[in-house]
């Protein structure tokens, strides 16, 4: 018997969960405890610590002392030394989700070596491999005896085709940088195809799925034959959809003609452009655009109450309202990818899958998104099971209409932290 501490550091929380693993049941790790530190940078930052046999110790509540992944880790840990059901000393795994692997294309113990190279992919996912380098970090100290493990969100696209991961640009210069599409939310879109293969009792290697990973961070892939063949982000998880704070696929000359710098001007200065101008182009794309800019809330519920959803049914509407505005465009663009994908699939599709936490919640988005690919043969969604999906209703929740024949819409309840033990108890060499 072993404990495994997984840690996910999301764009905008940090979630960890604590199993049992076992080597006779190594696919099916048990939960002891659950936690999640939701809007780490503020405002309104909510700790929920929740020991499943222990409820009486249950705490929800607004934390003022988080500012950023690793004060919430800090203070996950002093909590956790309150819980006397835990020892410490038993927790002999801390599997960390680490977003851009570059060229590790499966788990790594982290060495001196893997975490220098973690360190170096910082730039490619400005918002998460830092924060996970300082989760790994304090885990060392706090944890001594544990071995931490690095499972990567790219690993999943390994085998895109070429033509897809490769952008028409130098090929020479493409090489040597690494510069491809690597694809992210590949822990969710693992626990998703096997999650629904087992709904729709397929085997995973025969299941055709396009999967919408929804949250502070947006993304969808096109999976056939249980491999990813396309996925909307790129070398980053900046392209494809927007975000909470991401703007997601721009024109790339927008970011010459974002400031009031004249493109000319740039282009006579290289290096102002380079050193000065792209990198706060960067900052500005990952970090202040996305719903945030549009609305000044990352928050896509409140996004979602605000707008004017009545206007959807007009696909000319030039409804000005931001957050009309937002919800359009996240629909508009997720449509977009869906009609990609359905092709890409040749309209050899199984279901539509839901994920994230926009995607598990936003009933307004399930059903809008329902209503534009119905002309795709996908099932009409029950109105009814859309709306009260529960967080306790199973894994995976079937809300197409009872006895419509079309290709089912799934919601699935995904969870990074499980795939990470998962994985982590069935790789024989992280348990000499
Ligand atoms: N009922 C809801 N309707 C729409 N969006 C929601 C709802 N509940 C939560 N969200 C959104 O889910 C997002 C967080 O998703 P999550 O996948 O947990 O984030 P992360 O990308 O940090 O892992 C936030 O933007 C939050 O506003
Ligand atoms: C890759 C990514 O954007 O992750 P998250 O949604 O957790 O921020
Ligand atoms: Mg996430």
């Amino acid at each position: 018997m072993s404990l495994v501490l997984a840690l996910n550091a999301g764009s905008s929380s940090l979630k960890i969960s604590l199993f049992r693993c076992s080597a006779e049941d190594a696919a099916n790790p048990v939960l002891l405890l659950s936690s999640s530190i939701s809007s780490v940078f503020g405002p309104q930052t909510k700790f929920k610590f929740n020991p499943v046999a222990h409820q009486n110790r249950l705490l929800n509540e607004e934390v003022n002392s988080i500012r950023d992944h690793a004060s919430a880790f800090t203070h996950f840990l002093d909590r956790l030394k309150e819980e006397v059901s835990v020892n410490r000393t038993d927790i002999k795994h801390v599997a960390h989700r680490v977003v851009h692997g570059g060229d590790y294309t499966g788990p790594v113990i982290i060495s001196e070596e893997s975490y220098h190279y973690i360190e170096r992919l910082a730039d490619l996912a400005p918002l998460h491999n830092g924060p996970a380098l300082s989760v790994i970090k304090i885990t060392i100290k706090a944890l001594p005896h544990a071995k931490s493990i690095a499972f990567f969100d790219s690993a999943f696209h390994k085998h895109l085709p070429t033509h897809v991961a490769t952008y028409a640009i130098n090929q020479q210069i493409a090489k040597e940088r690494g510069l491809r599409k690597y694809g992210f939310h590949g822990l969710s879109y693992a626990f998703i195809l096997r999650a629904v293969a087992a709904q729709l009792r397929k085997a995973p290697d025969t299941l055709n799925i396009i999967a919408l990973h929804i949250g502070s961070g947006a993304s969808m892939c096109a999976i056939r034959n249980g491999q990813s063949i396309d996925t909307t982000m790129g070398l980053t998880p900046l392209s494809g959809l927007p975000g909470a704070t991401r703007a997601g696929d721009v024109d790339a000359s927008l970011i010459f003609h974002y400031t009031s710098h004249s493109p000319a001007r740039m282009s006579h200065d290289p290096g102002l452009s380079k050193e000065v101008r792209v990198t706060e182009a960067e900052d500005i794309l990952n970090f202040k655009s996305g719903w945030k800019a549009l609305t000044g809330t990352t928050d896509f519920k409140e996004v979602t109450e605000k707008a004017d959803l009545s206007t959807l049914a007009d696909p000319m509407s030039r409804a000005t309202d931001p957050n009309t505005l937002a919800f359009r465009i996240l629909l508009d663009r997720i449509l977009h990818y869906a009609g990609a994908y359905y092709l890409a699939l040749r309209g050899d599709v199984d279901a539509i899958v839901f994920a994230g936490g926009v995607g598990e919640r936003s009933i307004e988005l399930r059903h809008a998104i329902g209503e534009a690919v119905a002309c795709l043969g996908f099932a009409a969604i029950d109105k009814t099971k859309n709306s009260q999906i529960k967080d306790d209703d199973g894994i995976v929740v079937d809300i197409g209409k009872e006895g419509d024949k079309g290709k089912r819409m799934l919601v699935c309840h995904t969870d990074e932290q499980l795939e990470m033990a998962r994985e982590c108890s069935l790789v024989a060499e992280f348990w000499p």
